[in-house]
């Protein structure tokens, strides 16, 4: 009889803890993620979900403990390299340009990538092929993330990392969102994401971040306790 090792997740975050400004946000995590995993970080405003994702695409480090993509610490230069091309990051900044075409602003990523004939079908399926030839500035807010999730799905890399991606989408590019991130998970992909809004998204694993500082009271609170009886 052989006995087989466990597969190693793609992803392992050994005690981590995190910190901004000199405050702690996270502190001792523990997660494991395998290929098609998905995890959901929530939490209040400040709470330290965007600083949370910065760490995992490697532009700060943990303060303690270690990210493990294969087994290696992503802080290692040569480790680091590799591990930046898995990556597809998703934030509220949405690099648009705005005198370029819609076609252009994916194809534009797809090429970096050393790609070919993805964009159109992904902006298709964003609901966006009508729009392709059109300017980047005739796009309302929704459009525009809708162009951004086209982008993820014309470079097509493993792991995404998504800063509140449901922002400014209608029901259907929810829904949409939600289907792309399952099919990512089918073929394998790993998918992260930072939100307020609930997505749909099975057997993921949930981290709700502490808020980092106490409630202050706010104008309600001290109505409703002052006596004006
Ligand atoms: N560029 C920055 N420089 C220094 N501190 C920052 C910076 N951006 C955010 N912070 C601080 O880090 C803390 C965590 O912020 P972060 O953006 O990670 O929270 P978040 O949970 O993503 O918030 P939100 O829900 O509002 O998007 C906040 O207290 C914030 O003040």
């Amino acid at each position: 009889m052989t006995l087989r090792k466990p597969p190693l997740p793609r992803l392992l975050l050994k005690n981590v803890s995190c910190m901004r400004n000199a405050q702690q946000i996270l502190r001792h995590v523990n997660i494991s993620i395998h290929d098609g995993g998905a995890l959901v970080l929530t939490g209040t405003n400040g709470s330290g979900k965007s600083t949370f994702l910065r760490m995992l695409a490697g532009f700060s480090k943990p303060s303690a403990g270690e990210i493990l993509w294969n087994g290696h610490d992503i802080t290692q230069s040569g480790i680091f390299h590799q591990y930046k091309l898995q990556l597809n990051w998703l934030s509220l900044k949405d690099a648009v340009k705005e005198k370029f075409t819609v076609l252009d602003n994916v194809q534009w990523f797809e090429v970096l990538e050393g790609k070919k004939g993805n964009s159109l079908p992904a902006l298709e399926l964003m609901g966006l092929g009508r729009l392709a030839k059109e300017k980047a500035r005739m796009l309302s807010m929704g459009q525009r993330k809708r162009l951004q999730l086209a982008r993820l799905l014309a470079i097509d890399r493993p792991i995404w990392l998504l800063d509140e991606p449901s922002v400014a989408l209608d029901y259907d590019g929810v829904r949409l969102l939600e289907y792309i991130i399952a099919e990512h998970r089918k073929k394998g992909g790993i998918v992260i994401v930072a939100t307020h809004l609930p997505i749909q998204i099975e057997d993921a694993m949930n981290l709700r971040l502490p808020p980092r500082f106490p409630r202050r009271m706010t104008l309600v609170d001290m109505l409703d306790r002052a006596d004006i009886s």
